[in-house]
């Protein structure tokens, strides 16, 4: 049976471990390195889909944890899916739940069988295992459903550590048993291990045998440096197949993004565009901009002179600054349209910088312009 998602690797760049790609889905084939937006409650928030084609978002994120508690996955399954009920016709990826119970809940208890946790909105008693996170996400009918995890806290103990990629290696097993249609799915297994070369390895290989259409590596931007995630990419990405996408989960900010793709990996998704936006923080070439800050008031440039977004050829600073001052709500819009528009950009140039073989001079460059090189 011919799998729901492939991978066709184009070329590597001669500079670096990076490579251009291209995934194709049931829901349509998107180049990579890629950024994905986050839609965790069926929205990219203040985003529509229209806006959203316009930026050149390609695929997008949802969450399993979420969509199960509010509004209920029957009643997108009832819509006829994910897609149908948000109005999205491009690839969608749901994130398994197993994050978002960590992050969200309190009262949690890991056990073989999943994880007891209070529902954070309403206090209530819950349950989620690897078979009820694939049965909420084949009523979702995403095109990447992510296998049930559990995403220790940074730092953790290697025994904890390692006890834990067991777990989850075991969890991947009962997924793959519990997954309903893989002709329209396809299930990405979850690298775990922490900052231990050893357990990464380890939980590699064994997703690897389960032979999954895409591999993830999780565990990181859970406060570690910057330099241990580069570290621990350093060494899992050799340790995945070079035929499959690999999707660095949470990630993440511009430098982050292209020391990713660097390191072999192709797909990054994260909230950071959108939830700066909500504060009026912006992305720009030359770093980020806080456009409510006083000096904009009389600033009628755009907000990045050298982005050729909707946003920053129609408004300037002191427009958007007044709208965020005033709380007004197209104030958010135009500042979460401008940072998605912003790191879709970035990838795109990236994907050229591969094609032309000098990704390392273009990180040297763009870390330059953003300031990143400062001490
Ligand atoms: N940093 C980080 C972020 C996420 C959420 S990714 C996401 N879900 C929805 C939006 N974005 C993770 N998710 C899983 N399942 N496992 C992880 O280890 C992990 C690590
Ligand atoms: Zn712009």
């Amino acid at each position: 049976m011919k799998p729901a998602v492939t991978y066709e690797l184009i070329k590597t760049c001669k500079q670096s471990g990076a490579r251009l790609g291209k995934v194709h889905t049931p829901h349509g084939t998107f180049e990579t390195p890629i950024f994905m937006p986050v839609g965790t409650l069926a929205t990219v928030k203040t985003m529509s889909p229209e806006e959203l084609k316009e930026l050149g978002a390609e695929i997008i994120l949802s969450n399993t944890y979420h969509l199960w508690l509010r509004p209920g996955h029957d009643i997108v399954k009832e819509a006829g899916g994910l897609h149908k009920f948000m109005n999205w016709d491009r690839p969608i990826l749901t994130d398994s739940g197993g994050f978002q119970v960590f992050s969200l809940s309190d009262l949690r208890e890991i056990k073989e069988e999943g994880v007891h946790f209070r529902n954070h909105l309403s206090g209530e008693k819950l349950f989620l295992s690897p078979e009820g996170a694939m049965e909420i996400q084949n009523a979702l009918g995403s095109d990447i459903m992510m296998a049930f995890d559990e995403c220790p806290p940074y730092p953790a103990e290697y025994d904890y550590m390692k006890a834990s990629v067991e777990r989850t290696s075991r969890w991947a097993e009962r997924c793959l048993k519990g997954h309903a249609r893989p002709e329209d799915q396809a299930l990405f297994g979850i690298v775990q291990g922490g900052e231990y070369e050893e357990l990464r390895k380890q939980s590699a290989r064994d997703l690897v045998s389960l032979d999954f259409p895409g591999y993830a590596v999780g565990g990181l931007s859970v406060g570690e440096p910057k330099d241990v995630m580069n570290r621990v990419l350093d060494f899992t990405t050799p340790h995945l197949p070079e035929n499959k996408p690999r999707y660095l989960m949470g990630v993440g900010s511009p430098d982050s993004l292209i020391d990713g793709a660097i390191r072999g990996i192709d797909m990054f998704d994260c909230v950071l565009p959108t939830r700066i936006a909500r504060n009026g923080t912006c992305m720009t070439s030359e770093g980020r901009l806080v456009v409510r800050n006083a000096k904009y008031a009389r600033d009628f440039r755009p907000i990045d002179e050298k982005c050729d977004c909707h946003v920053c050829r129609t408004y300037s600073r002191a427009y958007i600054r007044h709208l965020v001052k005033a709380n007004e709500t197209f104030g958010f819009r135009l500042t979460s349209y401008h940072n998605l528009y912003f790191l879709v950009n970035l990838m795109k140039q990236v994907r050229q910088a591969i094609m032309e073989d000098r990704l390392l001079d273009f990180r040297n460059e763009f870390f330059e312009m953003y300031g990143f090189n400062k001490p």
